[in-house]
């Protein structure tokens, strides 16, 4: 690079540079160039900083790093750049155009075209002149055009003012004070965790004694009420915000997701942090692709291309007909979704399998993983054969994995029925995660069959706080969005169910208007 960190940069040489394929962002005023080796190696994955390539990441990084992780950032500091009254104008980062970079034939990095730019035509709440959604790249496109280009990462305007959005981003900074102020990033690990451990044991036991009585289905049914507490538990730690040492949580993490509840917590850090930085973009966000069982969006049934996933998100003739009545498969689909989330999780780990080392963790992650993968399958196995028969042995599966789907649902309710329209770069951290998230309102007193995760939209704001705490930091956070005259949405349980599933429908009856079209139109070209 050659420029020294004091170096004040130009908005055209921070553009410069990302097309010549380097990793910046803006973290306080600062340039930070993230080498490739650290890309790779990056805890939260590298797409989450592939997302920020062009902006300022000063609110979303300060979220979800630890101040000695924020300490060492600075070590990749390589300028300063003049920030306007509005702050940091944005760039569009590549990947949101479909531009990647991977190895080229000569053993050097270039530019690769995984998908091609599917642009808003109009300027609305729900398809806003900045929306760029993607779709595959048809094959030879890459040979018309090397990388992105200057114009690709020009955002185009829309009607978020920059002024309003820098506002929210200095509101967030207060907002987070108030919250580190009122210790609460310390973790309650008697008064909060205490009575987990507690109702963990429990449900494990009852488990245990009932299936040495021979009583089946009782044993299944705690079996996976005591997963479905235990995910909670593992998000905890997924977030490193329980004990707040990464390696620790992730240790611990492992022998609750991989060794108890037979997934890979590697795989589910990966996808979820995604999920909390792109949150609702039906291209980036690999928590609303599921075709072919739902598509919460119409945008869906353009067979939208994953920049999570790789691939193409087909709407053919299956999806065609799961879309046509997702509003009644709804909780079936779910309540088999623990199956899907192994699919995923042993997928991530062979995929993975020949990474190089992490930053944090090297290989023994993987490997730790791996092993306790095994033990899982050893011992559910055997308590699988202990059931007998095939139907004892089906019944003991599906009751278990059943069970354990409310948080499924849980989850879903937090995202499914607000908004998917991509208001570009401008739209600062706060003000996005108040636009796609919900919270669910339960009474304390029954507030830990949510896991404490229905305050969601707190959850979202502040990743890593301990759970124990979002009650207390939602009520500062309601109060500040009042102040600013910010919507905090919440909904009941019930009322929830009903939206989500609502949002299902109308995307289910879209699918019979289409079809009702295509059919008018064939029988007045047959009438011609
Ligand atoms: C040079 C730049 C960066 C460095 C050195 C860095 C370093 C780290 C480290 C060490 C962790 C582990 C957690 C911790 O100890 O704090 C982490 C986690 C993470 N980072 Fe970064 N990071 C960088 C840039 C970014 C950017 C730009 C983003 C996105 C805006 C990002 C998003 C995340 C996420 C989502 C996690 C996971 C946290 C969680 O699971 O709660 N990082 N990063």
């Amino acid at each position: 690079m050659g420029l020294p960190s004091a170096t004040k940069w130009t908005r055209e040489q921070v553009a410069t540079r990302i097309l010549a394929g380097d990793t910046l962002f803006i973290l306080n005023g600062n340039v930070v160039r993230v080498p490739p080796s650290w890309l790779t190696s990056h805890p939260g994955g590298n797409l989450a900083i592939l997302h920020y390539v062009g902006r300022d990441a000063t609110d979303e990084v300060d979220a979800f790093h630890s101040d000695e992780t924020l300490q060492k950032m600075k070590g990749f500091v390589v300028g300063r750049v003049e920030l306007g009254e509005d702050g940091w104008v944005p760039f569009v980062p590549p990947i949101a155009n479909g531009w990647v970079r991977r190895m080229g034939r000569d053993g050097k990095m270039e530019w690769y075209n995984e998908a091609r730019p599917l642009k808003s035509t109009e300027d609305s709440d729900t398809s806003p002149a900045s929306q760029i959604l993607l779709k595959k790249a048809q094959a030879g496109a890459e040979e018309t055009q090397t990388g992105p280009t200057l114009a690709q990462l020009q955002p185009t305007p829309n009607k978020l003012s920059p002024k309003t959005e820098k506002m929210h981003s200095d509101a967030y900074k207060e907002l987070h004070k108030r919250v580190i102020d009122a210790g609460l990033y310390k973790t309650r690990f008697i008064t909060g965790y205490g009575p987990e451990f507690v109702r963990y044991t429990l449900l494990a036991l009852i488990s245990a004694v009932c299936y040495y009585k021979g009583w089946l289905v009782a044993s299944a049914l705690f079996l996976g009420l005591f997963w479905q507490q235990l995910t909670f538990f593992a998000h905890d730690l997924g977030h490193v915000g329980v004990t707040h040492d990464w390696t620790l949580d992730r240790l611990i993490s492992i022998f609750v997701a991989d060794l108890i509840g037979g997934m890979s917590i590697g795989w589910w850090v990966n996808n979820h942090n995604v999920h909390h930085l792109v949150t609702n973009h039906p291209s980036h966000d690999p928590d609303i692709q599921h075709l072919p069982f739902f598509a919460i969006s119409p945008v869906f049934l353009n067979s939208l291309w994953s920049s999570y996933y790789k691939r193409e998100m087909t709407f053919d003739a299956f999806a065609k007909v799961l879309i046509s009545v997702q509003h009644k498969l709804f909780y079936i689909v779910l309540s088999l979704a623990r199956f899907n989330l192994y699919a995923n999780s042993y997928g991530y780990l062979a995929k993975t399998a020949f990474e190089p080392k992490r930053f944090r963790g090297g290989r023994w992650w993987w490997w730790t993983e791996v092993l306790c993968l095994g033990l899982f399958f050893a011992w559910f196995g055997a308590v699988l054969k202990g059931c007998g028969s095939w139907p004892n042995i089906l019944t003991y599966l599906l009751v278990s994995h059943v069970a354990a789907s409310p948080v499924h649902v849980q989850i879903v309710l937090s995202h499914f029925s607000r908004s998917t329209a991509d208001f570009g770069p401008v739209e600062s951290f706060f003000a996005r995660q108040l636009r796609t998230t919900v919270d669910v309102i339960c009474s304390p007193r029954i507030e830990f069959i949510h896991g404490g995760l229905h305050l969601q939209v707190t959850h979202h704001l502040f990743p890593r706080l301990p759970r124990h705490n979002l009650r207390e930091a939602s009520l500062i956070v309601k109060e500040f969005a009042k102040e600013r005259g910010l919507e905090y949405a919440e909904f009941g349980f019930v009322e929830g169910n009903g939206e989500v599933t609502g949002v299902l429908k109308q995307v289910a009856d879209q699918i019979k208007i289409i079809g009702m079209v295509a059919d008018s139109e064939v029988r007045e070209a047959m009438q011609t």
